[in-house]
């Protein structure tokens, strides 16, 4: 076993802020989840396109999920802690205090979440400068990134946000913050999200270019000037104040921080898959794409040299895995449109009632329902007349372009139950051609990808796995341990505590983890048929 080193009973905790709730695990030194807790999160959405949250709301669910984990245990056996987040925006003063991010001046609500997109006008003139630094986010900044918002916030909140202003934080960024006290920056949130390059650091010319002059003439202190390898170990590790708040003992390590897709990405894929025949068995792992499938879903593929595809982010350098360059395609909502969908069709109440009957959530339902309205043939040929285009939150990989609307094609007047089922269906299948679409770009851009790992809310999904084996056609690996970014936070915490030389080799925690395949039905439906058909010529 990997650092043998460790005395036996060493745990790490993993916290995992998602979009609609927090997460913890206490995983051991070999890389099993023991506990798991999580806490809903509040969001808030003022206007159409203004998603918030509020960072003293995070935290207080942090604290309750970090104390439920580690009850039982000798919490001095903790050695480590990570944190992964989405890549939301966290406001505060010179004072730490919150700041509000809305017209409402309510400071409670001090972060502009990752998928707001009220910075259109912003993004739109940081794309026209044609800068450089866009070459390492696929050619085209996203409004969902953080330099379109600051922007927003300037020409917006000037007097009761932007002048007050002392601090802006990646949220990954925010939590290490809270736990230690150190404003350092992890390497993954600012080359991901900020345009930091890890050789050259800040590129003065692009924040003077786009009119936020303002960092550079403070030295770049309210965005950050000191910047760390996720999985560093920051200060003098977890404070007496937010030891408290957490229920663990001050000093342990507190680990530089990860954005939850890159978690999600370490968690899986250094997965063992030796004895499944897969594709990818004895492949480097670059021919490994990993899939962080939740409200959204993130596309992770590395390379050993740097690798541009237009409309997919990237080139970064060490963002996920060291050593290795990042690309990432992406689907700005997978889970929050199949949930838009199902929840807004007439017959989800009636879906609502009888999976309740059931016990079954919605989902586990649909899919018993599918599999009962199909006719002789796989599930998927249900919607041979019916197609969902998903763009509905715009297209983030790789057409690029926030302005594109999702489309349906193929409604008739019936709203049953079977229809509400069909239309969930086509969602998950315009959702796996996304994919697909993704796929394409980045193998015309030079990656060689063989084989999916899918992890996050919808991996838990049969047919969202399925419909994602048989339309991109590649064998698709779910790690024995569904949590795999609370696993990629943990490792964060296991590299911060020292009893790991890197995050690297952490990552091969995952060969203590089996995996399972999903086999591609799709394709041997077909290839029966066809058999089928050929018989039936023989015989005739
Ligand atoms: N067991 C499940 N079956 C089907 N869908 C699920 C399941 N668990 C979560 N989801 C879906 O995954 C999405 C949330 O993903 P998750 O990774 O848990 O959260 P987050 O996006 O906050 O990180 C939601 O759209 C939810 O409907
Ligand atoms: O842009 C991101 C990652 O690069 C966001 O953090 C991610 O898309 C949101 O994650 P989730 O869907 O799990 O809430």
């Amino acid at each position: 076993m990997l650092g043998g080193d460790q005395e036996p009973g060493n745990y790490y905790v993993g916290v995992d802020v998602g979009t609609g709730s927090v997460r913890a695990a206490l995983v051991d030194q070999r890389g099993i989840l023991l506990a798991f807790a999580d806490q809903p999160i509040n969001q808030w959405e003022p206007q159409f396109n203004h998603h918030e949250q509020s960072s003293e709301d995070i935290w207080a669910a942090c604290c309750v999920v970090t104390k439920q984990v580690v009850q039982g245990i000798d919490v001095n056996q903790i050695r480590g802690l990570g944190f992964d987040a989405t890549c939301s925006l966290v406001v505060l003063d010179k004072q730490f205090r919150p700041l509000p991010v809305n017209h409402e001046g309510d400071a409670h609500r001090n972060i502009i979440m990752w998928l707001d997109h009220r910075a259109v006008s912003q993004v739109r003139r940081i794309n026209e400068t044609k800068h450089s630094v866009l070459q390492c986010v696929g050619g085209v900044m996203s409004v969902e990134m953080q330099a379109p918002k600051l922007l927003w916030l300037k020409e917006n909140l000037r007097e009761t946000c932007w002048d007050k202003a002392g601090h802006f934080f990646d949220l990954p960024d925010f939590l290490s913050w809270k736990a230690t006290g150190v404003t350092a920056r992890s390497l993954c949130s600012l080359v991901c999200k900020w345009t930091y390059s890890a050789e050259k650091g800040w590129d003065d010319s692009f924040w003077k270019m786009i009119g936020l002059e303002d960092f550079v003439a403070d030295n770049y202190n309210k965005i950050g000037n000191q910047v760390l390898p996720p999985g560093a170990s920051l200060g003098n590790g977890l404070t007496p104040e937010a030891a408290k708040d957490l229920g663990l003992p001050a000093g342990i390590a507190v680990a530089a921080s990860l954005i939850d897709a890159h978690a999600g990405g370490l968690g899986v894929i250094g997965a063992d898959v030796r004895g499944y025949g897969l594709a990818c068995e004895g492949q480097p792992v670059t021919s490994r794409l990993a899939v962080i499938c939740g409200t959204s879903s993130c596309h992770m593929g590395i390379s050993k040299d740097p690798i541009f595809v237009p409309g997919v982010w990237g080139p970064y350098f060490s963002a996920m895995v060291p050593g290795f360059w990042l690309n990432e395609g992406g689907q700005s909502v997978t889970g929050k449109l199949i949930d838009h969908m199902v929840q807004g069709h007439a017959a989800f109440p009636e879906l609502q009632a009888k999976a309740t009957a059931r016990c079954q959530s919605v989902y586990a339902y649909l899919n018993s329902h599918l599999d009962l309205i199909k006719k002789a043939q796989p599930v998927g040929f249900l919607t041979v007349d019916l197609h969902v285009w998903p763009d509905f939150h715009g297209n983030r990989s790789p057409l690029a372009d926030l302005t594109l609307k999702g489309m349906v094609t193929g409604l008739k007047l019936s709203q049953d139950l079977d229809d509400l089922a069909i239309l969930y269906l086509a969602t998950v299948q315009a959702i796996a051609f996304g994919t697909r679409l993704i796929i394409e770009a980045m193998e015309a851009g030079g990656h060689s990808i063989s084989t999916l790992f899918l992890c996050g809310g919808l991996s838990k999904n049969p047919l969202f796995v399925q419909m994602h084996a048989d339309i991109t056609g590649m064998p698709v690996v779910l790690s024995q341990e569904v949590e795999s970014v609370l696993v990629g936070a943990a490792i964060l915490g296991a590299c911060a505590s020292g009893d790991f030389a890197s995050v690297q080799i952490v990552v091969k925690f995952e060969e203590m983890q089996r995996t399972h395949e999903t086999r591609n039905q799709f394709q041997d439906a077909v290839k029966e048929n066809s058999v089928e058909r050929q018989r039936g010529r023989n015989t005739k």
